[in-house]
């Protein structure tokens, strides 16, 4: 190991402290499922998976968030709470290394949204500052995941639609092809071998006739049987797919689509940009965007200068727990972040706690670091 990474190995923990973090240990062995479920596309492939005496999925460690949030949970300690790790994290990749280290920190149950997502960028850059990296050759992108939804729900897209854009956030080709079928109604070839009967029934938007006419053909063996999926649930998803493949978008939807899609801005000017294409396409993005300005005063109240930040709207993580705040450090030409994290309110509660704990943090990624770090400040 080069000592530059050793040297920031060893300090990091003391600077989590020093911003009220408590370490915390986590296995390297993992649940699979957790991941499987919300770690995204991109992600889940690269998962090392395993499987325990007793048939459980399990998995190396592909990152601290889902970890320390379950340990959170089997603790039951009180909240909020932040937690910080230091260690290492594994993902396949074909060319490179499959253990990286990665430190950061998870900040469970803070009520103040903003407060908390203005806190967690502003330790993130006081920590690499901390660090020795000079700050003037990093770029730091944010974006938002809840006004992404916002703005999709606010077009009265078809709820398929939504959802397949929704999963395609942060990842721009992907996006950009999502949009593509939409402007031309290119993903009729989806439906194309379904029988003309089914078709008309989920056109018609006719869950009780559809499920009956599924329900007839699985008993005659005129359809594989889904484990786990009644007749009533692939009727839903069947109308949704046929909702999805028949819309072809209008053309004014898809400009407004695309034009929020491409504010890319310092973000002392977003909410501007913001609030002018809302007023140029009486779009109300209601509580979103107030939470996204929140999160802009906090963000300058924890001393961040906002116009040293962009803000991207199309700018998503590829982690589908993701339900507010995302954003990246990164090097500028240096592949891939020194910084990622987000907001995750959600995943707690999927997790298994019984009542909903908003959630913020961000992770490191030391190697990186030390390939551009002057040395860390005593
Ligand atoms: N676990 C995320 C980073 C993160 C921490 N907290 C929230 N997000 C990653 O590995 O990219």
């Amino acid at each position: 190991m080069s000592t530059a990474l050793a040297a920031l190995e060893r300090s990091l923990p003391t600077q989590f402290v020093q911003r009220g973090a408590v370490m915390m240990d986590v296995p390297i062995l993992q649940p699979s499922d957790p991941y499987l479920d919300t770690a995204g596309e991109a992600l889940r492939r690269r998962i090392f998976l395993t499987k325990g005496e007793d048939g459980r999925g399990l998995c190396l460690r592909p990152d601290f968030t889902i970890p320390v949030c379950l340990a959170h949970i089997a603790q039951g300690a009180g909240l909020p709470r932040r937690y910080a790790y230091c260690g290492t994290i594994f993902r396949q990749s074909g060319d490179g290394p499959s253990e990286y280290p990665q430190a950061g920190i998870e900040d469970l149950g803070d009520a103040d949204r903003a407060a908390a997502d203005g806190r967690t960028i502003a330790d993130a850059l006081g920590v690499l500052a901390d660090c020795g990296i000079d700050l003037t050759i990093v770029e730091t992108t944010v974006g938002d995941q809840a006004l992404f939804e916002q703005f999709l729900s606010s077009l009265g897209l078809p709820s398929g639609w939504q959802r397949r854009l929704i999963r395609t956030f942060g990842h721009d080709t992907l996006l950009r092809q999502a949009l593509e079928s939409l402007a031309t109604g290119g993903s009729r070839a989806s439906i194309d071998s379904l029988s003309p009967e089914l078709y008309e029934l989920a056109l018609a938007r006719d869950l009780a006739k559809l499920s009956d006419n599924i329900r007839d053909r699985m008993e005659e063996g005129g359809l594989p049987l889904h484990r786990g999926r009644t007749p009533a649930e692939i009727a839903g998803r069947l109308i949704e797919k046929v909702a999805v493949a028949e819309t072809r978008l209008d053309r004014t939807v898809l400009e407004r689509l695309r034009a929020f899609l491409s504010i890319d801005c310092p973000l002392d000017r977003s909410v501007d940009a913001l609030e002018m294409l809302c007023r140029e396409s009486g779009t109300d993005l209601g509580h979103s965007l107030g939470a996204f300005k929140a999160r802009g005063e906090a963000l300058a109240r924890a001393g961040v200068d906002l116009a040293g930040l962009r803000y991207r709207a199309a700018f998503g993580r590829a982690l589908d727990y993701y339900t507010g705040m995302v954003f990246e450090v990164s090097a500028k030409g240096q592949d891939g972040p020194l910084v990622g994290g987000g907001r995750y309110d959600r995943l707690v509660s999927y997790l298994g706690a019984r009542e909903t704990i908003p959630a913020v943090g961000f992770a490191l990624w030391p190697g990186r670091m030390a390939s551009i770090a002057s040395g860390v400040r005593a």
